[in-house]
């Protein structure tokens, strides 16, 4: 079954995106024609999930192009390259968003002998390529994960990881759906996600309109649902997955991963292969995006605290990856030695 949305588009001369904070009780379409936009969108997670971040900003560094009326490729290269530093400061953990812009960058460079109209078409042809690229890969990690999945499992997943959050199908839901598609006999313990509520907003109304059976629970349960056998399989997204596995993802994350290995229940983090950063060794090197207070002490921008409560608000939290039991990806299911079986996806 094709769902029947789509996070992002690219209609004739402009981004469309599904403004995700207005969710699930608006589906609003947001018409985006500027590179500030773009910014905008990403850091206000109107458009939001490693995956969508990465494809936006292909787009959002075209649109940042489109005008430039540069002398020559030298000075076209400046200002493309300050565009690309802008786009990054939007959010730093996702690393789908550096790859993308990368793609972007290298391609410029292999054909900067070609008049500039002419890279300018070739960067939307590639941000068009990743697009496509991503839902093809989505749906193969969807089809790759099902294989784990038994007739009959409970799933407990984190924030969201739908089409919302990529191209389509999405990371870990893909897998979700694909298991539903294929007739098992699957329920889902969907954690709302605190602070922003991507579970509770995001992943309930992707996995209503897939007609997957659901509970939603709060963060706070989940420990207790593993603890008294309700749980079968915990499988989520991710950020940034370093070259030894360890991986960035919604805060909450690492807490899941601690409580699967205490109660023996499988662990997975489905991702496709740009969401790999192989430069980055370890865990301890990725960078956790602080976001504002205000997401903590208020929910819909009404306060649920006193006045001028301080709050901490980290986004993301890194799992060591002894606490992983594999990756699934478009390739298959990376299981440990994450290290060597890691890099040899990329071979
Ligand atoms: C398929 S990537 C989804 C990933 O992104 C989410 O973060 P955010 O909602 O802040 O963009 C979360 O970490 C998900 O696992």
């Amino acid at each position: 079954m094709e769902q029947s949305y789509e996070s992002i588009s690219w209609q004739e001369d402009h981004l469309v995106i599904l403004d995700q904070t207005q969710l699930p009780l608006r589906e609003i379409y947001s018409d985006i024609h500027t590179i500030g936009q773009v910014w905008d969108a990403i850091k206000k997670l109107k458009v939001r999930g490693a995956p969508a971040i990465g494809i936006a900003g292909a787009y959002g560094l075209y649109l940042g192009v489109r005008e430039l009326e540069s002398k020559n490729f030298t000075s076209f290269n400046v200002e493309l390259n300050r565009w690309i530093e802008y786009l990054k400061t939007s959010r730093p953990t996702a690393v789908n968003l550096s790859w993308a812009l990368e793609r972007i960058n290298q391609t410029v460079y292999a054909n900067k002998d070609k008049p500039l109209d002419e890279v300018k078409k070739i960067m939307l042809q590639t941000a068009k390529t990743i697009h496509d690229e991503d839902k093809r890969v989505c749906k193969q990690i969807g089809e790759n994960g099902a294989e784990l999945v038994e007739k009959e499992a409970n799933i407990l997943t984190h924030c969201n990881t739908g089409a919302l959050a990529t191209g389509a199908y999405g990371t870990a839901f893909s897998v979700i759906l694909h298991a539903h598609q294929q007739e098992k006999d699957i329920h889902v313990w969907a954690d709302e996600t605190r602070p922003l509520l991507q579970g509770a907003r995001l992943t309930s109304w992707e996995l209503k309109k897939a007609e997957i059976p659901f509970h939603l629970i709060t963060d706070s349960s989940a420990g207790a649902l593993m603890n008294t056998g309700k749980v079968d399989m915990v499988i989520v997204g991710a950020d940034r997955v370093a070259a030894n596995g360890d991986t960035a993802n919604k805060i909450g994350t690492y807490s899941l991963a601690v409580l699967a290995k205490e109660n023996d229940i499988p662990f997975y983090v489905a991702l496709p292969l740009s969401t790999f950063d192989l430069e980055t060794e370890t865990g301890e090197e990725i960078e956790i995006e602080e976001r504002e207070p205000e997401e903590v002490t208020h929910i819909a921008k009404s306060p649920i605290t006193p006045k001028k409560t301080d709050a901490y608000n980290p986004a993301f939290d890194v799992t060591p990856n002894k606490y992983i039991t594999g990756f699934i990806t478009e390739k298959g299911i990376v299981e440990p030695d994450f290290k060597e079986n890691i890099a040899a996806l990329f071979k």
